[in-house]
């Protein structure tokens, strides 16, 4: 099965309501598709996410990345040389991790269909259902404790709780929504790089002493401030997830190396794909941390494969991959199901879309 050519997509989806974090606020999802073609007629599907906040990529630089360096690279190779095009993509252009992802999980796509299976089983097959916490966007109190209210009546038991953006107030808004939803819910913190690391603390601590019971708290300082990571991990007792400052396996283990973090939240779109998110999986994995899947604002498309990435590994025992649940309708039918909090994989070969 040999790649014969690449072409790319627009992918457009409203959001239920706007997307807020300490990092940016969005409205409706525009997205990058890819078709990876291939002489026997089956068709890889992927998705980028520009987010130029975090990646720093934009829609242009992901088509200029795809057409000019990642296409060239790979056109002609053999699917089954799957390795050897993953380190195409990987070594053709420094870092652009959306970009590769797209086409990783294409090449995937394709990979699980030339043997008739569905990606998941390819992978390594050790669970076939998941599931994911929903985002409640950061916006004042009320409305956070209302859109807590909703989330867990649409059958979220899990919250991914957006801060960092007013650091001052960030205590009451947990405390508030603890409150409102009760302790049958469990609820994860996440900061985007919002606070500094003795605000972090004293903000953490504070969430400890009023019993708010929080999981985990995600990425609370600066992306490049490894040393505040590890302050942060150091002086508190809630387990500290790594986001934005873990994009790649060399990133993880440095992260791990120093104690920097608990638990690592991988997303394809900071990986550059499935190939190198199966490294930093494993690294972790035999360090003893836990890992999240997590997502950009992405669409089915690029959750389906992330969903069957995670299904896949053992060491992934925390999901949020809740695009889907934010847009108000899906771009592609088939694959897995998204359906409140519970993602169910499908039996049909590769990431299962009908194309
Ligand atoms: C959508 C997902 N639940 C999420 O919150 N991801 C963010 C980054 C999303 C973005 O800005 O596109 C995160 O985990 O930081
Ligand atoms: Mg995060």
């Amino acid at each position: 099965m040999k790649i014969t050519d690449i072409k790319l997509f627009e992918v457009e989806a409203p959001l239920i309501t706007p997307f807020k974090t300490a990092l940016r606020t969005v409205h409706q999802i525009n997205n990058i598709g890819v078709y990876v073609y291939t002489d026997t007629g089956q068709v890889g599907i992927g998705e980028a996410a520009p987010t130029a906040v975090i990646t720093g990529e934009t829609k242009e630089s992901i088509t200029h990345a795809i057409t000019n360096f990642i296409k060239p690279s790979i056109l002609g190779m053999d699917i089954e040389e799957i390795a050897l095009i993953m380190d195409r993509i990987d070594t053709c252009l420094y870092k652009n991790t959306s970009a590769k992802a797209a086409v990783d999980m294409a090449i995937y796509d394709l990979f699980a269909k030339r043997y008739n299976a569905p990606l998941y089983k390819v992978l390594g097959g050790y669970k076939n259902e998941l599931i994911t916490d929903i985002t409640i966007s950061v916006n004042d109190t009320v409305e956070m404790v209302q859109d807590s209210l909703d989330a867990v009546k649409r059958g979220f038991k899990i919250l991914k709780v957006k801060v960092g953006k007013d650091p001052e107030t960030d205590v009451q808004r947990v405390v508030e929504i603890r409150k409102a939803v009760g302790s049958n819910v469990t609820i994860r913190v996440d900061a985007n790089q919002g606070w500094s690391p003795k605000q972090a603390v004293r903000i953490i601590r504070e969430l400890e002493d009023a019993g708010s019971n929080i999981e985990l708290v995600e990425q609370p300082v600066h992306y490049s401030d490894i040393e505040g990571m590890q302050y942060v991990t150091m002086h508190t007792q809630t387990n500290i997830l790594a986001d934005e400052s873990v994009f790649s396996p060399k990133d993880a283990l440095k992260l791990i190396q120093i104690r920097a973090c608990d638990l690592i939240n991988i997303k394809l779109m900071k990986t550059g794909g499935i190939y190198q998110a199966q490294k930093i999986s494993h690294i972790a994995e035999a360090n003893g941390i836990e890992c999240m899947i997590g997502c950009m604002l992405e669409t089915k498309i690029s959750v389906s494969a992330a969903a069957h990435f995670a299904a896949s590994q053992k060491n992934i025992t925390m999901v949020d991959l809740d695009g889907p649940s934010l847009c108000l309708k899906d771009p592609v039918t088939g694959g897995p199901t998204f359906e409140n909090q519970w993602i169910k994989m499908s039996e049909e070969p590769g990431i299962g879309f009908s194309i």
